[in-house]
């Protein structure tokens, strides 16, 4: 695999990764020690069945073997991640064995191209020695543009046909993705929180977007610190944040987050709201809404009701219609634009998936716009880079509501201090598009709508009310 060779063929930073319990006994000499491919096997295992998130997947694997040092863990996380970002290139490489079936072999090339060749122990590689370099001798560059591009083919033809830029589309998604933070501007500034990270040797730097963003060199867990426990910030990509700042909320408005799962815009967004007015938050899935709580505890906000609702017709929802200055409807989509984030994800996607998802994307929309008075705005948003999920639900939805109208998202954003070149204002034209090829975040897509007459249906419905009397 003459491309994957030699590309971040270091060592890990880690010291003594590679060892039992990462820091105990004599120090080991190679990264892939027997200890770590076993170990690296046996979570691809899992991993590779592709029939849950990898991430959710890792945690269950680390709390079922506790004899996996913080270290260990890192390093394992780590490769199974690399191998779920080429996970194509080594499949095409390895065949006619396939990964599903061949954890350990995937374990072993997925060491060799991450670290070297000579990073694996020859007691880890064993009978397997001969088969890993037949990998490692293939020309990835002789394989089928989908594969070079690490996509299944439905989603690489989609990407190819959208974007000019798609290559750099594909390099940026092979990249992990940095740690994004939000500075809670009810408790701290930037510039107080980077201090405080400079203070632990972390260098925490402002972002170029988002006002109150930092991102982190590197890295580093910091659920324990208590920068983080005691609510100063939050962990949220750059382009999440901007999302927030698009309905332009402030004090004493009624918003309502209409998807608001585990509430990261609801944060960014009661924070602009200075915890003033109401914030409601509703949510089909209880459990993601119920992971809001600790997270409103540790901001200090005292404006937000989490209300669980049935689906998107809740008859709940029928005394807040035309109640809300600001809808925010962040639609369950494919996540498109967290492919470095979420490596798996492009695997575990397929075409009648992203119709299911796009007919739930039509129907919350159009149930969410009821919610938004005259002259108040409705913002629609999805972490997808495809055109369905973003500018074609926005067509559909503006063709059948004529009461609605198109805004302009960066000028919106420009009004916040938000600096977007001419060029990035070209691309996006009135919609908010960020992409990670383009602005090193991950890629989200918004529409900033405004409601210039009533429901027309409710007009008439109210009407008819009316004459009846
Ligand atoms: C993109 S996620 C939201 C992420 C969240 N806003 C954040 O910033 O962390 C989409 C959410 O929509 C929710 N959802 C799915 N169908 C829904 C529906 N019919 N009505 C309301 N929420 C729905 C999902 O449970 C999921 O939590």
């Amino acid at each position: 695999m003459a491309r994957g060779k030699g590309r971040g063929a270091t060592r890990p930073r880690a010291a003594g990764a590679g060892r039992p319990g990462g820091g105990r006994g004599p120090r080991s000499e190679v990264v892939g020690t027997p200890f770590i491919v076993g170990h690296l096997a046996d979570a691809l295992h899992m991993v590779l069945k592709l029939d849950g998130p990898a991430d959710v997947l890792l945690s269950l694997y680390f709390r079922k073997n506790h004899e996996l040092g913080s270290r260990d863990r890192g390093l394992v996380a780590e490769t199974v991640y690399y191998a779920l970002r080429h996970l194509a290139s080594i499949a095409w490489a390895m065949a006619p064995a396939v990964p599903e079936r061949s954890p350990r072999l995937v374990a072993l090339v997925a060491i060799a191209l991450r670290f070297g060749r000579r990073e694996l122990s020859e007691a880890a590689a064993g009978r397997d020695a001969a088969a890993v370099d037949a990998v490692l001798a293939k020309d990835v560059g002789q394989a089928p543009a989908p594969v070079r591009a690490e996509l299944p083919d439905w989603l690489y033809d989609r990407i190819k046909a959208q974007y000019p830029d798609a290559e750099a589309f594909f390099r940026a998604i092979a990249q992990p993705a940095p740690l994004d933070l939000r500075v809670n501007s009810l408790k701290a500034d930037p510039k107080s929180v980077a201090e405080e990270f400079a203070e632990r040797g972390v260098q925490a730097s402002p972002m170029h977007y988002s006002p109150d963003g930092l991102r982190l060199a590197e890295k580093v867990g910091i659920g324990s610190w208590p920068v983080y426990r005691e609510g100063r910030v939050d962990i949220q990509d750059e382009g999440s944040q901007l999302i927030a700042r698009l309905l332009a909320p402030c004090r004493r408005l009624m918003v309502c987050d209409f998807c608001a799962g585990a509430g990261g815009k609801t944060l960014a967004i009661g924070a602009l709201m200075k915890s003033t007015g109401s914030l409601y938050a509703f949510d089909v899935n209880a459990k993601r809404l119920a992971g809001m709580v600790p997270r409103l505890r540790r901001s200090g906000l005292t404006n937000v009701h989490p209300i669980a609702i049935r689906d998107e017709y809740d008859r709940r929802l029928g005394r807040l219609i035309g109640k809300f200055d600001r809808v925010l409807v962040d639609a369950p989509c494919t996540g498109t634009g967290t492919l470095r984030r979420n490596p798996d994800l492009r695997w575990r996607l397929s075409v009648a998936e992203l119709e299911r998802i796009n007919a739930v994307q039509a129907s919350v929309i159009r149930s969410a716009a009821r919610l938004v008075k005259k002259g108040g705005r409705l913002v629609y948003a999805t972490c997808s880079v495809l055109r369905e999920e973003n500018q074609a639900v926005i067509e559909a939805f503006l063709a059948e509501h004529p009461e609605f109208e198109l805004r302009s998202a960066p000028d919106i954003l420009a009004a916040q201090k938000v600096p977007f070149t001419s060029e990035e204002r070209e691309r996006m034209g009135s919609y908010f598009v960020m992409l990670p090829q383009a602005n090193s975040t991950d890629g989200f897509f918004s529409a900033v709508l405004e409601r210039v007459a009533e429901d027309p249906a409710r007009a008439a419905h109210e009407g008819g009310a009316l004459r009846g009397r």
